[in-house]
């Protein structure tokens, strides 16, 4: 897979897909807001794993910071530019607030720039580079949310879910590949960053970033199309899809 560009590297998920990415011999480059956290998180990596870390600070909510990130997924490797990407992962992620009643339209509409256009902009950029040279991957990340009725956060996750059913239709036969990563509640800075204590989600439902990390990379060495972790995850999905629209909308009302 070459070189790995990670969206919302600097904590969480990315942060673990940016460690085991590297202890496979993956070079990276790491986009997120916060530079000063990707400085110190790429010398650590360049330390203990010693591959290369380029360092892309970007806000995924500005298009101009997009189109930054676009152009280096665009690069070829030809005429001594930067190596090409082989695997896109756009991970960059928030809550955005559950009832849209209450929310405010700024940061329902951010949660969308992020999680829907900067994805699709970033998948367009990797695939059109991807494509011509007849290999590479983007993993996209969803939740499980994407199955239940939770305001635009869910409704966000049920289009990249969608988007990169979709999009790996469209892939067969091209040697590129697309999976999306479907967890449930995870240990990371994702609940703090937006209030919700983590006493309020029971023991039971809790998964660690590093098999969630570990599992979606193997998923997308397998060319699997949807990935979700655990095997709690794979009957609560499988239960989602399954009940009647009023159960799923009675749990969207519960979270
Ligand atoms: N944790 C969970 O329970 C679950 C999480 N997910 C999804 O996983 C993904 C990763 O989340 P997780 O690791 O849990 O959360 P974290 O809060 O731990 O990490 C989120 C990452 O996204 C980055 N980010 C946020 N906003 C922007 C922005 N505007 N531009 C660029 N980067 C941004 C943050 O970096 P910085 O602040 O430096 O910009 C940070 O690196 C998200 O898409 C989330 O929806 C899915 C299911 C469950
Ligand atoms: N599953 C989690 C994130 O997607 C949540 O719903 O809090």
């Amino acid at each position: 897979m070459g070189t790995a560009l990670i969206t919302g590297a600097s904590a969480g998920l990315g942060l673990e897909f940016a460690w085991q990415l590297a202890a496979a011999r993956h070079d990276l480059v790491l986009v997120a807001r916060n530079e000063e956290r990707l400085n110190q998180i790429a010398e650590n990596i360049r330390t203990v794993a010693g591959v290369e870390v380029e360092v892309l600070p970007a806000d995924l909510a500005v298009p101009d910071d997009v189109e930054r990130v676009a152009d280096r997924l665009a690069a070829t490797g030809a005429h001594e530019g930067p190596a090409p990407v082989g695997l896109l992962v756009n991970n960059a992620g928030f809550a955005t607030p559950g009832d849209f009643t209450r929310g405010r339209a700024s940061s329902e509409l951010r949660g969308i720039d992020v999680m829907i256009r900067a994805l699709v902009r970033l998948s367009h950029a990797a695939v059109h580079q991807m494509v011509p040279r007849g290999r590479g991957a983007i993993l996209n990340v969803a939740s499980v949310a994407a199955l239940t009725a939770g305001g635009t956060y869910a409704a966000a996750k049920a289009y990249v879910r969608s988007f990169t059913e979709g999009l790996a239709v469209d892939l067969k036969g091209t040697g590129v590949t697309a999976t999306v990563l479907c967890p449930g509640f995870t240990h990371t800075e994702f609940h703090e960053r937006a209030g919700i204590p983590e006493t309020a989600i029971p023991d039971w439902a809790w998964l660690d970033a590093p098999p969630v990390v570990k599992q979606a990379l193997a998923d997308v060495r397998r060319g699997v199309v949807i990935s979700t972790p655990s095997v709690r995850y794979k009957v609560a999905s499988a239960l989602l899809r399954a009940a009647p629209r009023w159960a799923v909308r009675a749990v969207g009302k519960v979270r």
